[in-house]
């Protein structure tokens, strides 16, 4: 009855404003009116024309305008009969009911009056940058799964890109239409304030003197300080337009997995890139020769370029590590950020480029250093993040078949990043542990889209996300920009030479 009300109310309306316009044209133009007309359907024509070629060149000036009213429309239009269809609507608390019974003559008849459904209560629509939200309370019985199972029936419903349905709260969910693939034509970056001071370094010295280049002397590494913020790096966009962020104190290290030329060397050059600025220790880890992370070498403590080499540079980290264990046991700390800020060292984040090179070896000494190298990073692992010692390990896959020890380094990897993969069992590999969904979107990341990545972590949560590039010069220029404040590790960066220049470790 309501909805026939509201249908009756919709039609008379339109007749109303029809009416209207015609008025108005009528006491306007005259005679002219028909022509008026014309113009007017021409001007439609020509703006609904003009809407598909923004939709197309620049999505995000297109959703406020055209797209959301229109998708705010199809939702409010479609929103009863498409919850009916998709199985999300319930009896109405007042509907008739009726039964089988027993009828004369043995045969069976339905008695009582036809069942009514109504569709969830919808509380709020709110208007995104790049879609809509519409909050829903539950009806009793409800989860959330059964609206994550309707979700591709309401995106072609409302005619958006994707929905995705977020549990906010107990007996609520929230339902985000995305108008359109924020990750297509990603929004220009916006550049966040860095969360520490180093990002906006004087460009003159104390006494008035012009400084002459960004990186001097005049930074002293020593007296900057480290803080839990300098760990939050923003690397690019999620699919909700919301910043991407990597937050090393949060999720202490990261598996980067994707097939070849999927994004993962674009990915960890804007996430050095970030990092250049800020009190952090880098070091490298890039068995193929050094060729990815080269460009970043002066402000890497240690770049390793091989096997043995890798092993060198791990058990320097294993080295720092002890010392860093024994500073905060005679101060009572648990972890560097309970230590004073005056001895408080700076956190150190390991890149090791394509893992397999480390762990696939044919030879026997090549194995013995694999064990080592494996070994070492699962230490590393298991005690950096307390001690500020963080891994970013990205490979092509990164399962068992790399050798003992390979699951075991992997749980420890609690942050996750999977780009287009060659297939379902790396997916699943990277992304275990993560909702099952999350593997199958992975597995249809197309090719086309470089850089797009399911990102998620070990408490469930995940998002479609891309990654935001960064010309490998303008990163190393930013490397070199910086190269003071590269962090002197004698342990690591010894170990290294000597391999380099022929002896042992
Ligand atoms: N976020 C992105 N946006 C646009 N283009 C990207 C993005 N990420 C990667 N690309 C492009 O995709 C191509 C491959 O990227 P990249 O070299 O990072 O892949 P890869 O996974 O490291 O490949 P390989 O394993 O072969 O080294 C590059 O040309 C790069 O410019």
């Amino acid at each position: 009855m309501r909805s026939l009300l509201l249908k009756a109310v919709g039609v008379l309306a339109v007749i109303w404003a029809f009416g209207r316009v015609s008025h108005v044209m009528s006491s306007v133009f005259g005679a002219a009116a028909p022509v008026a007309w014309l113009v007017l359907l021409v001007i439609l024509v020509v703006v609904w024309r003009f809407s598909i070629r923004l939709r197309a060149a620049r999505p995000w000036s297109w959703w406020p305008v055209f797209g959301a009213p229109t998708a705010v429309f199809w939702m409010l239009r479609t929103w009863a009969a498409a919850c009916e269809e998709l199985g999300l609507s319930v009896p109405a608390a007042r509907s008739g009911r009726f039964g089988l019974v027993n009828g004369p003559a043995g045969g069976l008849v339905v008695k009582g009056s036809p069942l009514k459904v109504v569709a969830p209560r919808r509380i709020g629509l709110r208007i995104r940058e790049n879609g809509l939200e519409l909050r829903v309370r539950l009806a009793p019985g409800q989860t959330p799964a059964q609206f994550e199972r309707a979700a591709e029936g309401l995106a072609h419903a409302w005619r958006v890109h994707r929905v995705r349905v977020e549990a906010v709260r107990p007996g609520f969910v929230t339902l985000v239409g995305l108008g359109f693939d924020p990750l297509r034509l990603p929004k220009p970056r916006r550049e966040f304030a860095e969360p520490h001071p180093m990002a906006e370094l004087p460009n003159s010295t104390e006494d008035g003197q012009e400084r002459a280049e960004y990186s001097t002397d005049l930074v002293m590494p020593t007296m900057l300080e480290a803080t839990p913020g300098d760990l939050s790096v923003n690397v690019g966009i999620r699919e909700d337009s919301m910043p991407w962020l990597l937050d090393l104190m949060r999720r202490p290290h990261y598996l980067v997995c994707g097939a070849t030329r999927s994004g993962k060397s674009t990915l960890t050059v804007r996430f050095i890139a970030e990092l250049s600025r800020r009190p952090v220790g880098l070091v490298g880890i890039d068995a193929k020769n050094g060729m990815e992370l080269s460009p970043f070498g002066p402000r890497l403590s240690a770049l390793a370029v091989n096997r043995t080499e890798a092993v060198a540079a791990i058990e320097g980290l294993l080295g720092v590590l002890e010392l860093r264990s024994m500073t905060c046991r005679d101060y009572g700390a648990r972890s560097i950020w309970e230590l004073p800020a005056s001895v408080r060292p700076w956190p150190i984040v390991v890149v090791v480029d394509e893992v397999a090179e480390l762990m696939l070896a044919a030879d026997k000494p090549g194995k013995e250093e694999a064990v080592r190298c494996i070994q070492g990073l699962i230490r590393l692992g298991q005690l950096g993040a307390a001690l500020g010692i963080h891994l970013w390990v990205s490979g092509q896959r990164f399962g068992s078949d790399l050798g003992p020890g390979a699951t075991l380094l992997r749980a420890q990897l609690a942050g996750r990043v999977c780009h287009r993969v060659a297939d379902a069992e790396t997916a699943g590999m990277t992304l275990a542990g993560l909702p099952a969904e999350s593997v199958i979107e992975a597995q249809k990341i197309p090719a086309d889209l470089a850089g797009v990545a399911v990102a998620g972590d070990d408490s469930g949560a995940w998002h479609l996300v891309r990654s935001d590039p960064l010309d490998i010069t303008e990163a190393a220029a930013l490397a070199a920009q910086y190269a003071s404040l590269r962090l002197d590790l004698p342990e690591v960066e010894g170990g290294v030479q000597r391999v380099r220049l022929g002896g042992g470790w």
